[in-house]
């Protein structure tokens, strides 16, 4: 653990100075491209400014013979791309055992590191992957003369990375965000499911049977099934471990790409529950994390009305029957402030809030 004193010192001479604060960006949607996919490729130009984070795979969905495709492909394109002032270029690199992640750490850096907004980590088991990183990219920063301190966001996909989440979260000022790696968190767990985050309908629980005439429980009778959700846990827990760091939570992928309808209940529990934005892995799901990870037009009214009954957030007000106080107060302003810097990016969002 670095001393209190040191935390934000440069941890190579020559490296960019860390930051202090983590820039909230809007980052409701993590796109997903396959660099070394001359189709998606060629579809990332159009996607700037439609989606808020364009993200370069270069791990898992990359098939072994074309991962230095995907690294030159991904270099190429953060050369060539213009992504403006509000979509993010972010890549995932291969996890840290893997033979790739050396060359696509030095060069993507060395290369293209002032494009390059955050690295995804996948894999994190610990504290200590995060410190190798940290130091290996002020290293990196400095022989590539980058001029800003590169972020990092780690996936939580193994349950010792699940474990030391509280640590992860804090072990760097480059940490920008964690994400949940739904698939390989299930693996690594060992739970028996086969898909890419989502629920589960044997995940459930039933209603107790009635009784019948005899008042004997009737065990042959029609009763109710709800399914359950699978990752309340590991989502809140990564929550709670973001927020205590000043850093960002963002559920995983959904990998049922069809089932749209699932998909923005997926999201829409993890905004719920305090994530900022979610990965899409096709196209059809940016206008999905859009939607879900941008306040409704009635929240916002009403975080306005909660906002000019009690202008300095103090004392107890009713509001359509319901109590207002200093903590609805707050969540009054979590929202507001979410529109505000969202809205900032988007007119539709702006008019759509302005007309609330
Ligand atoms: C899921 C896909 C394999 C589906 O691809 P495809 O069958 O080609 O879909 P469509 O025919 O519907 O595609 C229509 C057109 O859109 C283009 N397309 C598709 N996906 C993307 C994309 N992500 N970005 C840009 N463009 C995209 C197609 O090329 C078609 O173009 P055209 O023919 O010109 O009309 C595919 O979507 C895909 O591979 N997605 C990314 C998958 C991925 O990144 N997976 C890794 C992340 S999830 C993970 O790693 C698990 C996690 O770590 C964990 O542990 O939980
Ligand atoms: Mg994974």
């Amino acid at each position: 653990m670095r001393s209190a004193k040191d935390f934000f010192a440069p941890l190579a001479v020559g490296a960019p100075t860390p930051v202090t604060e983590v820039p909230a960006r809007p980052s409701r949607m993590i796109h997903f491209f396959d660099p070394s996919n001359p189709k998606m490729a060629a579809k990332v130009p159009d996607m700037v400014g439609v989606s808020d984070v364009l993200l370069g795979n270069l791990e898992d969905a990359v098939v072994a013979d074309k991962k230095e495709a995907a690294r030159e492909g991904l270099v190429q394109i953060a050369k060539d791309v213009d992504f403006g002032e509000h979509t993010q270029l972010w890549t995932r690199i291969n996890s840290l055992d893997s033979p790739w992640v050396l060359d696509d750490l030095t060069r993507l850096v060395t290369e293209v590191g002032d494009q390059l907004d955050v690295i995804m980590v996948p894999k994190v088991q610990g504290p200590e992957d995060i410190h190798y990183i940290d130091r290996i990219l002020a290293q990196l920063e400095a022989k590539g003369g980058v001029q800003r301190p590169i972020l990092v966001h780690a996936i939580l996909e193994t349950a010792r990375g699940m474990a030391n989440v509280e640590e992860i979260a804090g072990a760097s000022p480059r940490m920008q965000g964690i994400s949940l790696g739904p698939a390989d968190l299930a693996a690594d767990r060992r739970m028996k499911t086969t898909r890419v985050g989502g629920g589960h309908p044997g995940y459930l629980v039933r209603q107790d049977p009635a009784k019948g005439l005899d008042g004997a429980p009737d065990y042959t009778g029609e009763r109710s099934v709800f399914q359950q959700d699978l990752w309340h846990y590991t989502i809140a827990r990564m929550v709670d471990a973001c927020a205590m760091h000043g850093i960002f939570p963002f559920y995983g992928p959904f990998g049922d790409i069809k089932d749209t309808v699932a998909c923005e209940d997926q999201f829409r529990n993890a905004f719920l529950l305090g994530c900022v934005g979610a990965w899409s892995l096709h196209p059809v799901q940016i206008e999905i994390a859009k939607k879900v990870f941008s306040p409704t037009a009635e929240d916002v009214a009403h975080a306005r009305r909660v906002k000019e009954a009690m202008p300095d957030g103090r004392g107890a007000v009713m509001i359509d029957g319901k109590m207002e106080d200093d903590a609805s107060f707050k969540q009054c302003m979590v929202v507001l402030e979410l529109a505000e810097r969202l809205s900032a990016n988007d007119p539709e969002l702006a008019t759509m809030y302005e007309e609330a």
